[in-house]
């Protein structure tokens, strides 16, 4: 308490106010929003710490693609296994951020952000210490719990203490500190792939450092004003608002917190959260938005291009190990970016506007992947040599390698010279480990050796910088606009006794999509063949710009306790002129919304 209470005060004494150059342009005009807003320093100490959370996000999901490639080799893994792994702390993540919910309700923001650091930490030292998979499976699941409350928790803390004027910005940077952790974690694997053993217990490990630093802040930072108020602990509440807007006068903001909370009684009283949402017109619209929001995020196939950027690349003609995890750390370090581009323009452009660029640069950088791949299957080299085939298999039947690759228990064996591909084969993949053919001259070849090359999964193709340049727009598109606003506009568009609840269900269906895209991206690709599954992406977000377009309001500037009225029909001429002022576009002035509001 008194290192952070006296850091602040002495920032404050130091430096004065930070002050915002000129007026948020838009949005409430009330006294909250008038010009000259000071910002005591406190406030970004909060942000700093609340979302180291959203950093460990990062980081333990990022983390485990470069940690499989020394376990597998360690800890002997098959595929079942390598799939467990990885799937089961965003399986765990799903449940864990629907039960944080109710823990968030209960027990307040700061305690599930401490709860969460704590099994992070629990998570971090299991998984640094395991001796068999048995073990990492249960560290996998225990991060996986801590992510789920963390990614639901940080962004209500962080909306809930934040100033209007710059709640977007600083929430968004909880997804800064997400893309962030992905970056640090891929070039952590990156630096430990050199080890010959143990290099993936630092990998996993070194999670606790940003954990540890997390829970002992928070032992000394102050719990959600707006909380407090709920559970009527005015006076604390009181203190600590006033606490974390400096010397500014909170009486306005205090009075209008504590209004909304005696209105919300009637509709927030009594029976299950998520029943009372669900009856109650605006909270049921805004858990459709927040939810598909979310949804629209994973279905824009985010998660395959990060997790599988190193199999993209391979596509594109990368073949080396070492070099495809360094060209996935160059695009998690894109979409960390091009994260800032988004915590930039927030506050500038607004939520809306934003998201809706975004899916349009989305959609247009899916395509150009779809078409860089289906020119690559296009000229696809052909099977030129038939060894004779000991197992009878599949793979025989195959005439390019196109068709070959897309089987998964075929590889595709060539010579290269230059940029000729010859003497090709399509034959069984070695089921005990990828990297092999189970026969024959790209069995026991090491990589490269009499120009024989092994290619499970891509083919050779002259089409890379294609590829290589729909992945970066694609990045550059999706990560200042759908990858942190979902997160962003779902800690504003609900009301107090709806914000847990509401936070849960959406965080809770982003987890889920992600396991459903990330599981399936595979059998997708093989079923539909690759060009095809980044046309099936590039139909979903067409569907998705639609729905921004039709019912996502622009929340950019105003009061929490104003934004349930953007979901209500009642909305006075004022704020409607003021919205469609502010946010030309506002769907209000859609027809289409008329039946949004009618749902
Ligand atoms: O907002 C984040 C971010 O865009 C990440 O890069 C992605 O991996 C997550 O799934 C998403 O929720």
């Amino acid at each position: 308490m008194f290192a952070l209470g006296s850091l602040s005060r002495r920032l404050k004494a130091e430096h004065g106010e930070w002050s915002l150059i000129g007026p948020p342009s838009g949005g409430d005009t009330s006294n909250l929003l008038d010009q000259n807003i000071s910002t005591p320093y406190f406030i970004y100490v909060l942000a700093f710490f609340s979302a180291l959370g959203g950093f460990l996000f990062g980081y333990d999901t990022g983390v485990v693609s470069g940690a499989m490639l020394p376990l597998k080799r360690e800890m002997n893994l098959n595929a079942l296994w390598q799939e467990l792994l990885v799937s089961s702390t965003v399986g765990a993540a799903a449940l864990s951020a629907l039960s944080g919910g109710y823990l968030n309700g209960w027990l307040g923001r700061r305690i599930c952000i401490l709860v969460a650091s704590f099994i992070f930490s629990v998570g971090g030292i299991v998984l640094s210490l395991a001796q068999d998979k048995v073990v990492l499976l249960v560290g996998r699941v225990t991060v996986g719990l801590g992510i789920g409350i963390a990614s639901m928790t940080v962004p209500v803390y962080i909306a809930e203490v934040s100033p209007p004027h710059m709640r977007g910005q600083l929430v968004t940077i909880n997804s800064l500190f997400i893309t962030g952790g992905q970056f640090v974690a891929s070039v952590v694997d990156g630096a430990f792939s050199y080890l010959s053993r143990d290099g993936w217990r630092y990998m996993l490990g070194l999670s606790i450092i940003p954990a540890v630093l997390q829970f002992f802040g928070f032992v000394f930072l102050p719990e959600s004003p707006r909380w407090l108020l709920q559970k009527g602990r005015s006076d604390e509440a009181h203190r600590v608002l006033s606490q974390i807007r400096g010397n500014q006068n909170i009486d306005e903001e205090y009075d209008k917190i504590k209004a909304s909370i005696e209105e919300e009684k009637e509709v927030g009283a009594g029976g299950v959260v998520i029943l009372r949402i669900l009856r109650h017109g605006p909270t049921r619209r805004a858990l459709i938005v927040g939810c598909c929001l979310q949804m629209f995020q994973q279905l824009s196939g985010i998660n395959t291009v990060m997790y599988y950027s190193a199999t993209i690349l391979q596509m594109g003609g990368v073949q080396d190990d070492k070099q495809a995890i360094w060209l996935a750390a160059a695009t998690s370090a894109t979409n960390f970016v091009f994260t800032l581009v988004g915590v930039w323009l927030v506050e500038k452009v607004g939520r809306r506007k934003l998201v809706l660029g975004s899916l349009l640069g989305t959609g247009l950088s899916l395509t150009l992947l779809a078409v860089s791949f289906l020119l690559s299957a296009q000229n696809s080299p052909p099977v030129t040599f038939h060894p004779y085939d000991p197992q009878n298999s599949t793979c025989r039947q195959y005439g390019s390698c196109e068709l070959c690759m897309l089987d998964p228990n075929c590889g595709f064996c060539y010579r290269e010279n230059g940029t000729v591909v010859f003497e090709t084969s399509c034959v069984p993949v070695n089921l005990a480990s990828t990297d092999h053919a189970a026969w024959g001259r790209c069995s026991n070849s090491t990589e490269g050796s009499d120009n024989l090359i092994w290619a499970y999964n891509y083919c050779p193709t002259s089409y890379s910088w294609v590829v290589l340049m729909g992945l970066v727009l694609y990045l550059a598109s999706f990560a200042p606009g759908m990858g942190p606003m979902p997160w962003t506009v779902n800690s504003e568009i609900y009301p107090l006794w709806a914000r847990s609840t509401g936070n849960a269900c959406s965080a809770a269906a982003n987890w889920i999509f992600n396991v459903l895209v990330s599981l399936t991206f595979l059998h997708v690709a093989q079923f539909l063949t690759y060009y095809g599954a980044f046309f099936m992406y590039t139909g979903l977000v067409v569907l998705a710009l639609l729905f921004v377009f039709a019912c996502l309001p622009e929340t950019k500037g105003l009061q929490l306790e104003d934004i349930e009225n953007l979901f209500t029909g009642r909305w006075d001429q004022k704020h409607r002129l003021q919205q469609s002022l502010s946010a030309p576009g506002h769907y209000f002035s859609f027809p289409i919304l008329s039946i949004f509001q009618s749902l």
